[in-house]
């Protein structure tokens, strides 16, 4: 059953998504949770740009209207909308009939606390949560509802730009959140589960979402208690399943028919955090909605791209899960791939989830097998640096001290497509590394019989364009050019059309969870991970994880804080690829 509460519409998912069909045919911008409170107004925000003012008078929105005659206008309706406009609008007309309770299974755990909590408040600061909602902790620790409180409150915080009435905001919150504490394994703990649950539902429709926050090899237990015994009756039941979702072809196929034993494939949300990153989500957009790029999108003008994770600090306290996983199956065989999946996918039929995953699925579909000379793996090793000694991945006490598991890795793929036939697709992914980023590299081909090519010395590959998209931190989209430095002379030098995010938008960018999150709840499934994308991804992966287990291949040791293997550079120099972040470039 869709989520009923009009705030929470498919069509005010749909609004704040940009479908064609649900929205307006001028972009709407919201101030806050714009598209639920769009929703919330209901077709009226849609009757207002496409019948104008007068659509709006008619739908007794004088300030919209005010707003509708105001805004710059193209082709006779409005470009834009800011909320804010519509802020004193008469309340929304809420549906008081259904609820959606959340449960956080595994929340006294360090994602709950760090992520999921914490997005749970935005979204309520936000007003993006229905008027109906309740927030359950569920683990084995003992703890009533006043010390989940206290724990959740810790890590609760405003956001920058919008402090107003936070603290009573938490307060609310907080007042909203339970606890009960039982086994993973035991119906019994969840039927009493659903009792409380149903105390705080009423007589509503109950919809409820579970957050999996818990390690992987009690996933399936837990799916089938919450299914026997604490599924709704009259609503919908999802199901949000963190990774990792097994750790190879055969585990991840297993995985998947445990939970659909349970479940059906629509209750699953496989949650990739970073198809949630802003900057992953506008890849679309910068693709598809702007001439400039997309004629450049193939082998024709695309050199090779680098999709490039690192972090500064090493596994710290997670060396017990990482040890199993590894940075492969940690980083590059979700987060890495969904985003060259989404950077390399054709022209989706619309935006719905379905035709977009079809695309994604083709792609993952036609990379080439990875062979392990294409592959160069690392492990950090201790460093001591200004009087500060910092540990090597073995010396973690959880780490057996002849791991040879990767914490750093770099690959190339390739995708035999008409597309991308012949292009690397480089990989790179670490801890304990110099710095601490994710960034998409897209280096262009060399301009053909360019008629400065004297202005650029020997060394022709320092000056093709090449397009960056900082996924974090610090947001920004930057294409490197050359230009010619002001002056009498003729000099050249690299300089960086610029879209930092800081400067150009004074909003702060939500975290990911919260964007994923608010999806789940309206059963939105684009973001998140089909059994087949997840079948395809670890089809790529599972036979090279294989032959560097089975022949104990050991990583090239690095420095902690270094900037990884040496490897790295041979592989890359194999496809004359140069890899972007070791440029030195101007700050964009
Ligand atoms: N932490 C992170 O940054 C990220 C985590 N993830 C994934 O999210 C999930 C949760 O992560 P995280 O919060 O770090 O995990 P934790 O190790 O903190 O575990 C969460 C909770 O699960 C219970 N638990 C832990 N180990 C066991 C066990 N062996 N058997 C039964 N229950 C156990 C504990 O609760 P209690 O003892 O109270 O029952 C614990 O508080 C994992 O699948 C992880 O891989 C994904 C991305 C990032
Ligand atoms: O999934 C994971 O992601 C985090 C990095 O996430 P980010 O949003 O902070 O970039 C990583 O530290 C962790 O090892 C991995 O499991």
């Amino acid at each position: 059953m869709a989520l009923s509460c009009m705030r929470c519409s498919p069509a005010a998912g749909a609004v704040r998504r940009g479908l064609a069909s649900a929205a307006p045919p001028a972009a709407l911008s919201f101030a806050r949770c714009g598209l639920r409170r769009a929703a919330a107004l209901g077709w009226r925000v849609a009757a207002v740009t496409t019948t104008g003012v007068q659509g709006a008078k008619d739908a007794g929105l004088e300030k919209a209207a005010r707003s509708a005659s105001q805004s710059k206008v193209e082709n006779g309706s409005p470009s834009e909308i800011i909320l804010d406009d519509f802020e004193d609008l008469s309340p929304l007309s809420e549906n008081d009939d259904s609820t959606v309770s959340i449960t956080v299974v595994g929340a006294s755990g360090d994602l709950a606390k760090k992520k999921i909590f914490p997005a749970l408040f935005a979204l309520y600061y936000e007003d993006c949560l229905p008027k109906h909602f309740t927030i359950f902790g569920y683990a084995r620790s003992k703890m009533t509802d006043a010390e989940l409180r206290n724990m959740v409150s810790k890590t609760l915080t405003c956001r920058i730009d919008k402090r107003e009435n936070c603290n009573e905001k938490m307060e609310e919150f907080l007042k909203r959140c339970f606890y009960h504490s039982g086994q993973y394994d035991s119906e019994e703990h969840f039927m009493d589960l659903d009792k409380k649950l149903k105390q705080h539902e009423g007589s509503r429709v109950s919809n409820r979402l579970f957050y999996l926050s818990i390690p992987p090899n009690i996933f399936l237990d837990v799916v089938k208690c919450a299914s026997k015994s604490a599924s709704s009756g009259n609503g919908w039941t999802r199901v949000i399943v963190e990774k990792p979702f097994g750790r190879d072809s055969d585990s991840s196929s297993a995985l998947t028919r445990g939970l659909k034993q349970y479940l059906v494939e629509d209750q699953i949300f496989r949650i990739d955090h970073y198809l949630g990153k802003e900057l992953v989500e506008n890849l679309s957009v910068l693709r598809f909605s702007n001439l400039v790029f997309e004629p450049l999108w193939s082998r024709q003008y695309i050199r090779n791209v680098q999709l490039i994770f690192s972090e500064d600090f090493g596994t710290e306290g997670r060396g017990g899960y990482f040890d199993r996983y590894g940075i492969i199956r940690d980083i590059m065989q979700n987060h890495l791939l969904q985003i060259l999946a989404l950077f390399a996918m054709e022209t989706p039929v619309s935006l719905e989830a379905e035709d977009i995953r079809n695309e994604k699925v083709k792609v993952l579909r036609s990379m080439k097998p990875l062979q392990l000379e294409d592959v160069v793996i690392g492990q950090y090793k201790s460093h001591t640096k200004g009087g500060t000694t910092y540990p090597g991945y073995t010396e973690d006490k959880t780490v057996p001290k002849d791991s040879v598991t990767p914490t750093f890795a770099a690959a190339a793929l390739f995708i035999n497509n008409a597309r991308w036939d012949g292009v690397p697709f480089l990989m790179k992914a670490g801890k304990a590394l110099h710095t601490k980023g994710a960034e998409i590299r897209v280096q262009f081909r060399h301009v053909p019989g360019n008629l400065y090519k004297r202005s650029f010395g020997t060394d022709l590959d320092t000056a093709t364009n090449e397009l960056v998209i900082r996924v974090q931190p610090d947001e920004a989209i930057y294409l490197k050019i050359n230009n010619k430095i002001p002056g009498l002379g003729m000099r050249l030098d690299r300089s960086n059309l610029n879209l930092h995010y800081a400067a150009r938008y004074s909003k702060e960018i939500p975290d990911a969870y919260e964007r994923l999150l608010l999806d789940a709840i309206e059963g939105e499934r684009r973001l998140f991970i089909r059994s087949d994308e997840l079948d395809a991804a670890w089809e790529l992966f599972t036979p090279l994880l294989k032959e560097l287990e089975e022949k104990r291949i050991a990583p090239e040791l690095y420095p902690y804080g270094s900037r990884g293997p040496v490897g790295a550079h041979y592989l890359a120099a194999k496809y004359n690829v140069r890899w972007g972040d070791l440029t030195t470039e101007q700050k964009a």
